[in-house]
């Protein structure tokens, strides 16, 4: 397992992944709904780098974003030198799932019913390689393997319906490695399993991150889920990420309000007495559609003051970012 310590921040010239100011809006007829307002953030090789958030906070929308799957209306992201943002649709089909790939919370709505596991890895990985179908499906038969799939040539004449979850998210990730990209993007990968095997599903992305030199992006709404596997972690909030930090550092020392509620709120056997009810936060999240100004967590927040009613500043150091007036 790997600790924040063993990674190197990213420096800009070292990322493999740079975002910078993202904004996202989805036009809808009767409002725009803001769903992403700035994001920027850096990703070092082999790093796991997790976004959490609440439901509806944008970061689907990051991760597809990635993929040049949303309205981007501004800023940039850059993978491996090339400025995505600039692309075609023809030549970013051509990135997506050659140098970044993403998997999805529930395998079976990414699989096709009607089709074999085999059809499908072997096409995906024909399509962004030069292999014939004899070395695409012996790379196939690979791949299962090193997902940890045993009998793979069985594997691959079987349909999505006659494997359990796990073994549908193992062949996405299979897939997703297949063409060793840059950049794994992870969207809720394990909300929909059991809870034995999310921790199978999160281990075995972290060996694959290692063993393939991939990067990761996981994006989750269970900060418990990413303690053990991230290198850092963003919090969002409205479309925006808070703060940022190395996940011990952000464990042991939560800086903005929002970050403390949502890590007051995670079950711990060593913190809440028998019979009390866990933590909650109160409130809710401020509509995409009319976002408030200033801090869109001021609503909810004990600390909030005048100030709040005006965009908090960025402060960065040790590491570490946070969008705060406590830290003006
Ligand atoms: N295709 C779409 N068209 C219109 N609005 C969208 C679309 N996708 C997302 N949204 C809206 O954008 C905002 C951000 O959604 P997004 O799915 O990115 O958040 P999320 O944090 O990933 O939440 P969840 O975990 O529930 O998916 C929400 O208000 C959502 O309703």
């Amino acid at each position: 397992m790997n600790t924040a310590a063993e990674i190197e921040l990213p420096e800009n010239d070292t990322a493999v992944l740079t975002v910078r100011d993202l904004v996202v809006r989805y036009d809808m007829d009767e409002a725009s709904i803001h769903a992403v307002n700035g994001v920027t953030f850096d990703l070092a090789p082999r790093e796991t780098y997790a976004i959490v958030g609440e439901s509806g906070c944008g970061k689907s929308t990051v991760a597809l974003s990635l993929l040049g799957l949303t309205p981007i209306v501004g800023g940039e992201i850059v993978l491996d030198s090339a400025r995505l943002t600039e692309m075609g649709r023809a030549e970013m089909a051509r990135v997506r799932g050659h140098k970044i790939a993403m998997i999805f919370q529930e395998p079976m709505t990414s699989l096709n019913p009607v089709l074999t596991v085999g059809y499908q890895l072997i096409e995906a990985i024909r399509l962004h390689t030069s292999m014939g179908k004899r070395a695409a499906r012996e790379h196939a038969a690979k791949m299962l393997g090193r997902v940890g799939m045993s009998d793979a040539e069985r594997r691959l004449r079987q349909y999505p319906h006659e494997l359990s979850g796990g073994m549908r998210q193992r062949v996405m990730i299979a897939m997703a490695l297949s063409c060793n990209p840059a950049v794994l993007v992870a969207d809720e990968p394990t909300t929909a399993l059991d809870v034995t095997v999310q921790a199978q599903i999160l281990a075995l992305i972290d060996q694959l991150r290692e063993e393939f030199g991939t990067a990761v992006v996981l994006i989750t709404h269970d900060i418990g889920v990413v303690a053990e596997t991230a290198n850092r972690i963003a919090v969002m909030y409205a479309g925006r990420i808070v703060e940022e930090a190395p996940t011990a550092a952000l464990f042991a020392d939560p800086r903005h309000p929002y970050t403390r509620g949502l890590l007051a709120s995670v079950p711990r056997v060593d913190r809440v007495p028998d019979g009390q009810p866990m933590p909650t936060m109160e409130g809710s999240a401020p509509s995409m559609r009319q976002l408030p100004e200033g801090c869109p967590f001021r609503a909810r927040c004990s600390h909030s003051t005048e100030k709040c009613e005006t965009d908090p500043p960025v402060r960065v150091g040790e590491g570490r970012m946070v969008r705060c007036w406590l830290y003006e």
